[in-house]
């Protein structure tokens, strides 16, 4: 049964997928404190959180059945990655459900701003009938300059042009084919800067976009620019805003996010009355949070269940088709990668992955991460997909990357090299259409074996009557053989006897065996 802490208030409805599965159990809890939270992590599989909650490596280190950390959102800038990374744990997002849900409220930020609607809301419910003071601009024929043009930015310029606003946009990924495909101008901040009426931010929150909106951009804005941050405090430098309000250079500004949240009481923005506030609320539409809430869901089964996922943020994403192309094969990689973990004694230095036939078209790196978390795997506790690469690399061991169109005998294979500082040993398998998963080679030898349960790698110098005295040990011992093969180049040479055996046989037995004096090497695998 895996354990699932859900925080923050995640939506009940978006979560009834994991209080349906038979395999998972649900606790809910709110705002508790770092140390609360580490005082109960220890039990629990998977943890769900919004903003609020901080997942500190204080709290990851206390959590060692933790396998993954489902942000109900998209900004993961409330979770240490590296230290998720680090610990093999999964951080995934849902990026796409609460897109619509922003962007509107930013319209909603933009249009109060133009036309000051919380504050003539107010000064109406207050008593006061003020029609002088509150006399806006319209947005058509204004320009409006997008800072990120992701989801969200997209989104708004989508809405910003039927309202017949010229739009302009920056975002280093972003092409000029892109940008006219949208009707957006692809411009520098500082042209935006300079130019637009309106600005609006849609990054994350990373070293690069702190305080992309600061003084020097403020100084070269159009006097009575509008300014809205709906997606991370700190984009916008929170004085450097007051300043250009007292300057007159800013007119109004809409903030939905705080470089620290919640503001304290007497932040400047509180009782400016040209800024606008709301508290945190981009993604707090029923929609957006069912949606989000079913995405973090899904995902986080597939992980429990070690069923493929798509949106990892501490690991590259796998585009559908590359996902498609590789599944088939993600069993069969760890397998191979465990059975030269296995196979082979001493710290390894070096892994070959070679890959042949059709997955030479494909992008093999997420099937890299298999075999290197099953050959890893016996050596090191807790490796997964997730750390795989990077525990490698910390180890100082080297996996290099092979591919060639064609393979000889197969259509697809997969074909693993093992160095340590003594050895080298090789595997190679592939999928046989109505076999499924086969060892196809070990070392130099071909074979035929099912990747699976408990088998003995036996080298021996190829003689008479050798394959009855292992028979005959193991039978003695009570070791029933399911399945035998035996590799060979010359007679009377170098062999190999791959044993699939229906229990592991003991240390005892497996000692019997290596006395037999033409057996040069027994080891045990489980696959
Ligand atoms: N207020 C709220 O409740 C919410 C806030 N957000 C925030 O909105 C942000 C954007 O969300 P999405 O559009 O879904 O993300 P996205 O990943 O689709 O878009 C972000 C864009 O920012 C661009 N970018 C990165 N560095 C940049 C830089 N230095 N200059 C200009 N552009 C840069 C990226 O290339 C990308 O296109 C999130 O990172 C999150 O922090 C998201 C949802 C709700
Ligand atoms: O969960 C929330 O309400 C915040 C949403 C957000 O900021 C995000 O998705 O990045």
């Amino acid at each position: 049964m895996f354990k699932v802490l859900v925080m923050d208030g995640i939506s009940d409805m978006g979560i009834q997928l994991l209080y349906d599965a038979p395999d998972v159990e649900v606790d809910k809890k709110n705002g508790l404190s770092e140390d609360e939270l580490i005082a109960i992590i220890a039990e629990y599989d998977a943890l769900l959180v919004r903003s609020a909650t901080k997942v500190t490596e204080r709290i990851m280190a206390a959590a060692p059945k933790l396998k993954v950390v489902g942000r109900a959102g998209v900004g993961v800038d409330n979770i240490n990655l590296e230290a998720a990374t680090n610990r093999g744990i999964v951080v995934i997002n849902a990026p796409d459900g609460n897109t619509i849900a922003t962007c509107e409220l930013t319209f909603a930020m933009m249009m109060s701003i133009a036309r000051s609607i919380p504050q003539a809301y107010k000064k109406t419910v207050g008593g006061e009938w003020d029609r002088k003071t509150f006399v806006g601009v319209e947005l058509r024929s204004k320009v409006l300059g997008i800072l990120g043009m992701g989801r969200i930015g997209g989104e708004v310029a989508k809405r910003a042009k039927a309202f017949g606003m010229e739009v302009m946009g920056y975002d280093p990924f972003l092409t000029e084919e892109r940008a006219e495909q949208m009707g957006v101008k692809l411009s520098s901040v500082n042209d935006i800067c300079a130019k637009a009426d309106f600005i609006t931010v849609h990054t994350p929150l990373t070293n690069e976009t702190r305080h992309m909106i600061s003084r020097p951009q403020f100084e070269i804005m159009k006097k009575g620019v509008r300014i809205i941050n709906c997606a991370r405090g700190g984009i916008i430098d929170e004085r450097a805003l007051v300043e250009a309000i007292d300057t007159g250079i800013v007119a109004g500004a809409a903030f939905d996010v705080f470089e620290q949240e919640p503001p304290q009481a007497d932040h400047p923005f509180l009782n400016n009355p040209k800024i606008i506030v709301t508290p945190h609320l981009g993604a707090s539409t029923v929609e957006a949070q069912e949606n989000v809430a079913i995405d973090v869901s899904e995902e986080v089964l597939h992980i429990l269940r070690n069923e493929p996922f798509k949106n990892a943020v501490n690991m590259p994403p796998v585009p559908a088709n590359v996902l498609n192309a590789l599944q088939p094969y993600f069993n069969l990689g760890e397998k191979l990668g465990a059975f030269l973990g296995q196979s082979i004694e001493g710290a390894v230095s070096e892994i070959v992955v070679s890959f042949s036939g059709d997955l030479a078209d494909v992008d093999t790196t997420p099937l890299t991460r298999y075999i290197v978390k099953g050959i890893l795997a016996n050596q090191l506790e807790g490796v997964n997909i997730v750390n795989a690469m990077h525990l490698a690399k910390s180890r100082n061991v080297n996996v290099v990357t092979q591919k060639s169109a064609s393979s000889k005998t197969f259509t697809n294979l997969v074909s693993l090299t093992l160095k340590t500082k003594n050895e080298q040993r090789l595997v190679a398998g592939t999928l046989l259409a109505g076999y499924g998963e086969r060892i196809v080679q070990i070392d130099q030898y071909p074979v035929d074996i099912a990747p699976s349960g408990n088998l003995l790698l036996i080298s021996h110098n190829d003689k008479p009557g050798i394959i009855g005295k292992v028979g005959t040990l193991l039978g003695n011992n009570d070791v029933n053989i399911a399945t035998m093969q035996v590799g060979r180049k010359v007679v009377g040479g170098q062999a190999i006897m791959v044993l699939t055996t229906d229990k592991p046989a003991s240390k005892e037995v497996l000692q019997q065996l290596e006395q037999l004096p033409e057996l040069t090497q027994v080891r045990e695998l489980s696959l």
